[in-house]
């Protein structure tokens, strides 16, 4: 079972992901033959965004049942129960990471007496290929929000490479282009880790859109000068009450948008929804290292001695939301009954 994708290639022994840390300058691969050189690319950011972190997880946990398919009863549960734990440490706030790792392990449990390691790849790359199909759909229900002609804000990396392929947001906007509408995209550069300048901006002027970078800074002044007529961005997690958490800077977005009366859509798969979580308060905010914001690489930009604040991710309270996109459908307000009418749980 073989795929390859622009974020990563499955080679039935190998999981190769493209250095999202190096692009758009460098293209290189890493390649992972472990389920621990796996944990260590998501926690890396090698390969990062929400669907993407899934989906590597899903093959990593693959590589730990290869790794441990010599051995037999309570002695292979306690190795794949610790294949599960060691990639469920990488990142904290994307659900897709638990929501993977739990429908692999899910998976394993009932197959261990049997051949387990291909029914565990059966359906890591069942993960993979519903997540193309998924962001296509999302796509095909976000597209029918945007007119030709209008000018698009979104925010972090929220495209193919944030997924398997293709992308939420940036699908949104595909599906649109493919639909013959014309639009044009401001990206915020997003810093510190500067998702959209170096993932955003690639994917975009690829796809042959206009492409305006901006500062995260600037963001609100191009909206009071009414250049934007909506914002998309994609999510990490999804509470039951549609309180949203993404990358930080989101909330900012949100809140501005709300001020100069321009929508706010959220494109996710309902993999990213976790009704487990009551609103926003509850979910997990990663903080990274303090070097993502004192340097840009390896060049120093702020003084010695100061101290650094790096919270990777914001929530945005779902009275900021206009509407979350999803594979079944547009989802509105009020969130605490649609998100659940929408997954098929009894409100
Ligand atoms: C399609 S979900 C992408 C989501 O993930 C990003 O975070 P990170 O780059 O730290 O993994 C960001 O929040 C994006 O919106």
């Amino acid at each position: 079972m073989m795929l390859k994708t622009i974020t990563m290639q499955w080679t039935g022994d190998s999981l190769i992901l493209i250095d999202q840390r190096k692009l758009p300058h460098v293209v290189e691969n890493v390649v992972c033959k472990s389920y621990e050189e796996v944990a260590q690319a998501i926690k890396d950011m090698v390969v990062r965004g929400a669907p993407a972190i899934g989906a590597a997880a899903a093959f990593g946990y693959v590589l730990g049942a290869k790794q441990f398919s010599h051995l037999k009863g309570e002695h292979l549960s306690k190795a794949m129960q610790q294949v599960h734990d060691a990639i469920a440490r990488t990142r904290p706030t994307a659900v897709n990471l638990f929501w993977a790792l739990k429908r692999m392990h899910e998976k394993f449990l009932a197959a261990k007496d049997q051949d387990f390691v291909k029914a565990l790849e059966e359906e890591a790359m069942k993960i993979a290929r519903e997540d193309i199909e998924t962001n296509r759909s999302i796509g095909r229900h976000g597209q029918t929000l945007l007119k030709d002609g209008d000018t698009i804000l979104t925010h972090c990396n929220a495209g193919a490479l944030a997924t398997v392929d293709y992308g939420t947001a940036l699908g949104v906007i595909r599906a649109a282009v493919e639909n013959g509408k014309r639009l044009r995209v401001y990206v915020d550069e997003t810093r510190p880790y500067l998702q959209g300048a170096r993932l955003t901006a690639w994917e975009l002027v690829q796809l042959g859109l206009e492409t305006i970078l901006i500062c995260d800074n600037m963001a609100g002044w191009v909206m009071k000068q009414g250049k934007v007529n909506a914002v998309i961005v994609g999510a990490d997690r999804i509470a039951a009450n549609g309180d949203v958490a993404n990358k930080i800077g989101t909330y900012t977005l949100a809140v501005l948008a709300k001020r100069h009366g321009v929508p706010f859509y959220v494109a996710a798969p309902i993999s990213t929804i976790d009704l487990n979580v009551k609103d926003g308060s509850q979910i997990p905010i990663e903080e990274r290292s303090h070097k993502e914001v004192t340097h840009v690489g390896d060049l120093r930009i702020a003084a010695e001695g100061v101290k650094v604040y790096n919270p990777a991710f914001d929530v945005t309270e779902h009275d900021l939301v206009t509407a979350i996109i999803t594979e079944r459908g547009i989802v509105r307000p009020p969130y605490e009954v649609n998100l659940k009418r929408i997954m098929g749980v009894e409100p």
